[in-house]
């Protein structure tokens, strides 16, 4: 795949449909009084939030809730109250593969038992691993597996040349450098066929030359319609490259705008200088 060339989304791994972003103007996600306590902690605090088509970024110091946010948004916590809705789905508390097949990922570092299979196979076990039914059903049809399979297998490789790791794909996934392997979990991820892709600081520890490439695909995704959010300490990373900013302080959504207006609010300024680590 050249250059610019994105990926088409695919539904049963038919590389034809483009994913439903639905109007531009309507948030992709809504997210209301959402709370999630372990214990005496309370890492979210009612979060109210909305989330756009396109790069959308999520701040805030060590401890404010963006993790805990995104596995209640994506079915790995279930939260104590609140909403969760993707496009018009009410997908509260819903599991992780019943959130994936409404559209909504996120990555995960490549687990161990994963590492010494190759880059291929775990491209091919993302859609089952993190999909649930959508792609499972493609394994299990008797009358169309080899042709769905082969579809699988075409995806893996297209995704792949997308993201300039298809010479890898017989090495062992344990083999690969720190960036090949982020590379790698988006690459993963994108095999589920989603709409939004929750990204986890996806560019901690990968060198500028690496970072420049992951964003720039990410873009190219975007253009073709794909959506992220994306969790990183790297303000100004978050401010040059998200259309709108989400920052998160101690359990709560303290304010939401474009980077402009986040980088000058007084309250983000102090939740960053205000003792927690950042
Ligand atoms: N499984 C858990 N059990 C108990 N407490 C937890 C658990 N997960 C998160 N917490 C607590 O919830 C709060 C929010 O944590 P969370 O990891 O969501 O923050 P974060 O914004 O992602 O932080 P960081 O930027 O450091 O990764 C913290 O006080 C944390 O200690």
């Amino acid at each position: 795949m050249t250059e610019g060339n994105t990926p088409t989304p695919t539904t049963d791994a038919t590389p034809t449909e483009s994913p439903a972003v639905g109007d531009d103007r309507d948030p992709i996600l809504r997210v209301e009084n959402l709370t999630k306590r372990f214990g005496g902690i309370t890492a979210l605090d009612g979060v109210d939030l909305t989330v756009d088509p396109g790069i959308t970024g999520l701040i805030g110091p060590n401890g404010a809730g963006k993790t805990t946010l995104f596995d209640c948004l994506t079915g790995f916590h279930e939260p104590d109250q609140g909403r969760v809705r993707l496009y018009d789905a009410d997908v509260t508390g819903d599991g992780p593969p019943a959130v994936a097949q409404q559209g909504m990922v996120r990555t995960f570092q490549i687990p161990r038992e994963l590492a010494e299979m190759t880059v291929f196979e775990n491209l091919l076990l993302a859609p089952m691993h993190q999909h649930g039914e959508r792609l499972r059903g493609a394994w299990t049809r008797g009358d169309r597996f080899a042709e769905e399979e082969l579809a699988v297998r075409d995806r893996a490789r297209e995704i792949a040349a997308f993201f300039e790791i298809d010479h890898l794909l017989d090495e062992p996934a344990g083999s690969l450098s720190g960036g090949q392997r982020k590379l790698l979990e988006i690459a993963r991820v994108l095999l589920t066929d989603p709409d939004i892709v929750l990204l986890d600081e996806p560019l901690a520890g990968v060198n500028p030359t690496l970072e420049r490439k992951i964003l720039g695909r990410i873009e190219d995704l975007v253009d073709d319609g794909y959506s992220f959010l994306l969790i990183e300490h790297d303000i100004d990373l978050i401010m040059d490259n998200c259309e709108r900013v989400i920052v998160m302080h101690r359990g709560e959504v303290l304010t939401t705008g474009s980077p402009a207006d986040v980088q000058s609010d007084e309250r983000v300024i102090e939740a960053y200088l205000g003792g927690d680590d950042v």
